[in-house]
């Protein structure tokens, strides 16, 4: 029915009047009320199928937009509020903001894609790579609320999944279906007993290669429903439990950067993990065999029950005992034995356990409490040296734009002003006794 006139989704699929989201079953469809005309008003080329669970206020359906990031194109499934929601932010708003972001003409990659011996694919650093360098970036293919995990039976929303890739364009389809997938179990045994139904393919390659992303900050319907997110090259990365990359998501591009959380040197795979490096080695080899289907045989995995293994699985558990005392500053001064003992010794203590544990990923984190615990005590120098070090470690793992980083380049800016700065001594938090008030004076000699 190309040409054929419809209207803007008012009314039907459950959307509330007023709403923006725009259906049309083609790109090449027109819209004609008044809807149509608002700046947040978006075609897709494709709207459907949808699929509406017993039990759900809206239907899920299929959104997709083939003229995404230069013609690589995005497949949502997910309600219509939310897809209308997603239309309002940069990546659909701004569109020259996603274009080169899967491939900049500008720039040589420097890693390449190689058989990696018992990991099937991976990439491999063909040039030196800094800390903190992109090393790639994609947008998002194929995103999955999980509304549709949660509303839906599994041969429902397997459905709409392999609806949603067979609308992207056939390139992208293609480097979909060359991805890897575990656990892909035979449904169709009438016309072939061993091969398994494409919808399960399709299922099988999302499961094994997508992301957990968290919702946007500002979706007001969803705060409590991630997406499931399948970023096609980033997905190539096999993992480490000590990775040299990090991935960050950023929702203004609908795209996942991967960055460089060390040097990484020529001839070297690039890493990313797939779980919470912090958990013991049984608990990381369970949850890697059960949802990914191999036995982890990184360096770290390698240890086993050696001593160094059991070290290590002695620091992870320390790390999260004194992490957390750190964190706690409504804990803090609740008398002997009780509450936080946070202090710059623990602090310190925390930066030797990530460095020791080569997370270099997430030590940032471990310099900003190791700031905020000396700007507690009042030792500004100390103070500005950790919240120098989060900055640094931090931009490339959070963004230039992340909040917690603004607030620890105000402390290096000016440890006395900022509201951690002899918190310990003040006896806000009931003082620590033996506090160092003082101590660091300040460097205008106030
Ligand atoms: C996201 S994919 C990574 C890319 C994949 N190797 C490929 O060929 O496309 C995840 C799959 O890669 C393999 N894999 C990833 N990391 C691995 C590792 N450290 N050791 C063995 N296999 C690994 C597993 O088969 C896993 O299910």
């Amino acid at each position: 029915d190309l040409g054929q006139v419809r209207t803007c989704g008012v009314g039907s699929l459950g959307l509330a009047p007023g709403s923006s989201v725009c259906l049309a079953d083609q790109i090449s469809l027109t819209c004609q009320d008044d809807d149509c005309n608002s700046p947040r008003q978006h075609v897709w080329t494709h709207t459907s199928p949808c699929d509406q669970g017993d039990f759900a206020d809206q239907p899920i359906c299929v959104f997709a937009d083939n003229t995404f990031a230069g013609g690589r194109g995005i497949s949502l499934v997910t309600t219509p509020q939310r897809a209308s929601f997603l239309t309002t932010t940069p990546a659909f708003t701004e569109p020259g903001r996603v274009n080169g972001i899967n491939h900049d003409p500008n720039t040589t990659p420097k890693y390449e894609m190689r058989e990696i011996p018992g990991k099937g694919m991976g990439l491999v650093a063909t040039a030196p790579i800094l800390r903190g360098d992109l090393i790639l970036a994609n947008t998002a293919s194929l995103m999955i609320d999980y509304r549709a995990f949660h509303e839906l039976s599994k041969p429902r929303y397997t459905a709409l999944q392999a609806a949603a890739v067979s609308h992207l364009p056939p390139s992208h389809q293609s480097l979909i279906l060359s991805l890897s997938a575990h656990n892909t179990t035979p449904t169709d045994t009438t016309s072939n007993p061993s091969a398994p139904e494409p919808s399960s393919i399709i299922a099988a390659i999302a499961a094994t290669n997508s992301f957990d992303i968290d919702p946007h900050p500002s979706d007001p319907a969803d705060e409590h429903n991630s997406f499931f997110v399948l970023f096609p090259d980033v997905a190539r990365l096999n993992h480490d439990c000590r990775p040299n990359a990090e991935y960050r998501f950023d929702y203004g591009a609908l795209a996942q950067h991967v960055v460089a959380a060390r040097d990484i040197y020529p001839g070297e795979e690039i890493t990313l993990s797939y779980i919470d490096g912090l958990q013991v080695r049984s608990e990381r080899v369970g949850r890697l065999r059960k949802n990914w289907g191999f036995e982890c045989s990184c360096a770290l995995c390698g240890l086993g029950g050696t001593a160094r293994g059991v070290e290590a699985d002695e620091r992870a558990e320390l790390i999260l005992r004194v992490r957390g005392e750190l964190r706690d500053w409504k804990g803090r001064g609740r008398g002997k034995g009780k509450g936080s003992r946070a202090c710059p010794e623990m602090a310190e203590l925390l930066v030797s356990l990530y460095e020791t544990e080569r997370l270099w990923g997430e030590v940032h984190e471990a310099y900003s409490l190791a700031a905020l615990e000396y700007n507690a005590v009042g030792e500004p120098w100390l103070a500005v040296k950790y919240a120098r070090l989060a900055v640094e470690y931090g931009i490339p793992m959070l963004g230039e734009e992340d909040e917690d980083l603004g607030e620890l380049r105000r402390l290096a800016e000016d440890p006395w002003s900022h509201w951690s700065w002899e918190r310990m001594v003040r006896g806000e938090n009931g003082g620590r006794g033996g506090g160092s008030k003082g101590e660091g004076g300040r460097a205008d000699g106030a």
